[in-house]
């Protein structure tokens, strides 16, 4: 078993069992969502073990010697019996928890399941090591039914992000209309998907744009939204009232979006300092996940930053990046895109789910999974 000592948590992990990061000592633990369509996989921590008596994902402490993808398929295969040596384990993120008596650094991978692995497995009541292992529904999962270790709390937030995200046009786009912002939300009403994710990206907020909005979700209230920060503060306010309508608006939100530029102000101001000093987490944001735009490893390092600094304030997490432009876009011809290989070696070194963005069409979130990421978005192709 090695030890390390790292002053931050900027590069992707080593193959080091124990980590210290502030001083304080992480032990790192593969974690692997396992899950078939609907289905995930969950076993039950003994009584006399480190969190006992609760639900986990499969998963266990990485050895000196291993990656985390070797602990990954190690300890899937030790304690069920599933060898996934050759399944695609999806990166979702890296989380570090202190639990008081114990610090643990989690790798969160998640692992789609063949029919023919799940066929195999799906009446197994007990695991290799004698512990319970149970199928449970996505949606009872998410919806906090089975009682996780702390620091899964964000496990579940990552697990709701969609495939695919739809963004919103802007409003010059509808300039030949009498009436551009009704064409807008006409627009948006009419062309979005069932139970889309949508990220409403007005370009300017006044006292319009957030009527518009407004009406978009009442009139579609089976959509999910992500809205630009100064946006979700200006409508959450107005919404304070106890009206029905509105709290069911509330609801829609599904987090708030920080760009590049605000995100490296944050990290300016927090230059040089450890987590623990960094008191200003953007706690202004508290009460929605974030979603960030990061084009640079830089940004990445101060995402990744900023997310563990949240969470150690226990304000709601990161969700996701979306990490642009992957190919050219028609918006910005002019712009050189990453492409997927330099996307695929940024996305390596994110602490949270990377979303793929710039050129791509929903068809693409294979690709993004295959180098990576969790999900693709865009304007043009994600409109029904
Ligand atoms: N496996 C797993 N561990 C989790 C989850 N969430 C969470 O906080 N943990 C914590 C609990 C433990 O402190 C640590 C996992 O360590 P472990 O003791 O199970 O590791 P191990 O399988 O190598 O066990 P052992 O040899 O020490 O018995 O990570 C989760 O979803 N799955």
């Amino acid at each position: 078993m090695a030890n390390s000592t790292m002053k931050s948590i900027k590069h992707s992990p080593g193959k080091n069992e124990i980590r210290k990061i502030n001083a304080i000592t992480y032990v790192n633990v593969a974690v692997a969502v396992i899950y078939h369509q609907n289905q995930y996989l969950l076993g039950f921590r003994d009584g006399s073990q480190h969190q006992g008596n609760r639900y986990e994902f499969v998963g266990g402490k990485i050895d000196g010697h291993e990656t985390a993808k070797q602990a990954l398929i190690r300890e899937v295969a030790e304690e069920t019996g599933i060898d996934i040596a050759s399944n695609i384990a999806v990166k979702l993120g890296r989380l570090h928890h202190d639990y008081g008596d114990k610090q643990v650094c989690l790798l969160v991978y998640k692992v789609a399941l063949s029919t023919q692995q799940y066929e195999a497995h799906k009446h197994r009541k007990q695991g290799l090591e004698g512990q319970a292992l149970t199928w449970v529904d996505k949606s009872k999962l998410l919806a906090g039914d089975y009682n996780l270790p702390a620091a899964n709390k964000t496990i579940l937030e990552w697990l709701r992000l969609p495939a695919q995200i739809a963004i919103t046009y802007p409003l010059a786009h509808f300039s030949d209309a009498d009436h551009s912002a009704t064409a807008w939300l006409q627009y948006h009403a009419a062309h979005l998907a069932q139970d889309t994710w949508v990220y409403v990206r007005p370009k300017a907020t006044n006292k319009d744009t957030e009527s518009n909005v407004k009406q978009l979700l009442r009139l579609r209230p089976d959509i999910h939204v992500i809205m630009p920060s100064a946006l979700t503060e200006a409508l959450t306010e107005s919404l304070n009232s106890n009206e029905a309508n509105e709290i069911a608006i509330n609801c829609q939100i599904v987090a708030s979006h920080l760009t590049q530029t605000q995100l490296m102000q944050w990290s300016d101001s927090h230059q040089g300092k450890d987590v623990s000093e960094c008191n200003s987490a953007l706690s202004y944001y508290s009460s929605y996940p974030l979603i960030i735009s990061c084009h640079d490893a830089e940004s990445i390092y101060a995402a990744n930053k900023l997310a563990h600094a949240r969470l150690e304030q226990q304000l709601s997490p990161i969700i996701g990046i979306f990490l642009s432009p992957v190919l050219v876009t028609k918006s910005h011809p002019e712009t050189t895109p990453l492409g997927w290989q330099a996307w695929a070696e940024l996305t390596a070194l994110a602490d949270m789910p990377v979303i793929g963005l710039g050129g791509l069409s929903p068809m693409m979130s294979v690709q993004a999974v295959q180098y990576g990421g969790v999900a693709v978005a865009g304007i043009r192709q994600f409109f029904q």
